[in-house]
């Protein structure tokens, strides 16, 4: 453990693992506030695009400063074995992924956890970058429940109008273009959004396969149905906003901007324009 930081935190107790590394309670002893540590042991990271993977993520977080809804970064600390990453403290365990193995949420909350994530989001792409690895299990909840967007270990910087590739993703959630092959822009996290928030309203994917290969075969023909079953008490609203968002044609597709701008998101899920 680095000195420098057993000056300044305490190190608690274990709460997840990732690929490269550990994540940790922690607490400010001059303060008290608790934050989560994640340290990366660099021993473990196999080459170089390993090691541009763990060093990217820290800058591309300080770029994207303090917003409510992103997992901030607020120091690092380096020793030979490890880099700690000082971050926003989440729940341990509870992600969006947990909150939707109940199945579908109710239409209102769904509204609010979609315009939480789509602030995250939007903020992202204001500064320039795209998350591109938007997922239930990379959407995390504080002790308040604020809802905060986290792991940026595949995001990307667009901000000088170029283009991205590069196959990234996960596959439910993937955007049509990215499979394609072809360049794409940050409405690919849009796409991402769109596919959980309709997983949050029918409580099952709107692409489905059994294996990936079926998956991607489902996301390239982007077939969107809206089964009876399970969205009939679902507004007229919510499934114009699903349409927008899960357009494969990219010039139609909402940026974030536009989702925040839409009448459901802003009446929380309560729209009667529809
Ligand atoms: N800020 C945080 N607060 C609370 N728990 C966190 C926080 N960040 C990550 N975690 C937990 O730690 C686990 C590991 O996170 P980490 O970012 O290291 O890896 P990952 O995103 O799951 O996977 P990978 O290393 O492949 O990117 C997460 O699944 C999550 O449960």
């Amino acid at each position: 453990m680095s000195e420098a930081l057993s000056r300044v935190y305490e190190v608690c107790e274990e709460i997840g693992r990732g690929q490269f590394g550990r994540v940790f309670r922690c607490l400010n002893l001059s303060t008290n506030e608790l934050f989560a540590c994640k340290s990366i042991d660099k021993r473990v990271l196999a080459d170089s695009i390993d090691r541009e993977c763990v060093e990217k993520e820290p800058k591309t977080m300080l770029c994207l400063s303090s917003h409510p809804n992103i997992v901030s970064i607020h120091e690092a600390y380096e020793d030979d074995s490890h880099l700690h990453l000082i971050m926003d403290l989440c729940e341990p365990g509870l992600d969006l992924y947990q909150l939707l193995s109940g199945g579908a949420v109710p239409e209102q909350e769904a509204s609010v956890i979609a315009a939480s994530l789509m602030e995250g989001i939007a903020h992202c792409h204001r500064r320039g970058v795209c998350h591109r690895d938007v997922k239930p299990e990379n959407v995390l909840f504080d002790s308040v429940g604020r809802l905060k967007l986290a792991d940026f270990g595949s995001a990307e910087w667009f901000g000088d109008g170029r283009g991205m590739s590069g196959v990234v993703g996960t596959p439910y959630y993937v955007a049509p273009e990215v499979l394609q092959g072809r360049e794409y822009n940050e409405k690919v996290d849009v796409w991402s959004a769109g596919v959980i928030l309709y997983t949050m309203l029918a409580g099952f994917p709107p692409f489905y396969g059994e294996t990936a290969q079926d998956i991607f075969e489902a996301v390239m023909r982007g077939n969107l149905r809206f089964p009876f079953r399970a969205f009939r008490n679902v507004s007229a609203g919510a499934k114009d906003l699903l349409r927008r968002m899960l357009c494969r044609d990219v010039s139609r597709r909402f940026s974030a901007e536009q989702v925040l701008r839409h009448s459901w998101i802003l009446s929380a899920g309560d729209d009667t324009n529809f």
